[in-house]
């Protein structure tokens, strides 16, 4: 599938105009059915977007924000995807966002993944919005090469859910959304900066193995075509 690339000189703009565009989606959204889904990701490019798009005026109250991605970790752990989402996002006008978490604090993890899958917003129709990022090992959400349940988490004809993932470079266990619950969003953004990611972008779309890369099942078949937003 042909993919979009938008190229800005620097993060910083790059992070107004994604705002701008993800703030826009959502206000179509709600004038259409009264509310609005968002997914985002982790990680530390998204940074600078959360912040821009936190100030962006539009009714936050009926927008549900959930993560495409998370670490089975609470919310005051470091490394958690919430606990970034909250401090970069959820704040100014974006505090009236409801946060919707993939982790839940069970037993196992494949409880919260059962858990999570029944109340995550976008698992029974398409997220109004998903923002995707990107591993230097051409991983998106926690779609990692090597990992447990790679393949299924790639097949578009299981359902959309929430799936469980461990994988060697992953670091602790995962909690994903899956690809079916993701190719159809209405935006579908993939957010990466810097020229070595550029690179691993580049060597996705020379090649076909999503094995080897996940990120080119994302760059080939989506349903949506993905919109790329690079800065050096
Ligand atoms: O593990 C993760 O990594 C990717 C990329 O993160 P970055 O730090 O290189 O920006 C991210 O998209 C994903 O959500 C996160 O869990």
């Amino acid at each position: 599938m042909a993919h979009q690339m938008k190229t800005f000189e620097n993060g910083s703009a790059l992070a107004t105009d994604l705002a701008e565009t993800v703030a826009s989606a959502l206000s179509a959204a709600i004038g259409r059915r009264g509310e609005a889904t968002l997914a985002v990701s982790g990680g530390s490019t998204p940074k600078a977007f959360f912040e821009a798009l936190s100030t962006r005026t539009l009714d936050w109250a009926k927008v549900k924000v959930t993560l495409v991605d998370e670490r089975f970790v609470p919310e005051d752990n470091p490394r958690s995807n919430h606990l970034l989402v909250k401090t970069h996002l959820l704040k100014n006008e974006a505090a009236a966002a409801e946060f919707v978490p993939l982790y839940r604090p069970e037993a196992t993890i494949e409880d919260a993944a059962r858990t999570a899958s029944g109340i995550v917003p976008g698992m029974s129709k398409p997220f109004d919005v998903a923002i995707l990022g990107m591993g230097t090992d051409g991983h998106t959400a926690s779609f990692f090469p090597g990992g447990d349940h790679l393949a299924a988490a790639l097949d578009l004809t299981l359902p959309r859910r929430v799936m469980t993932m461990e994988a060697p470079g992953a670091g602790e266990a995962r909690l994903t959304l899956s690809f079916s619950a993701l190719h159809d969003a209405g935006l579908l953004a993939v957010h990466i900066e810097g020229t070595e990611k550029k690179a691993v972008l580049e060597k996705a779309l020379a090649g076909t193995d999503e094995q080897d890369m996940p990120i080119r099942a994302v760059l080939e078949r989506a349903q949506t075509k993905p919109e790329i937003y690079w800065a050096p």
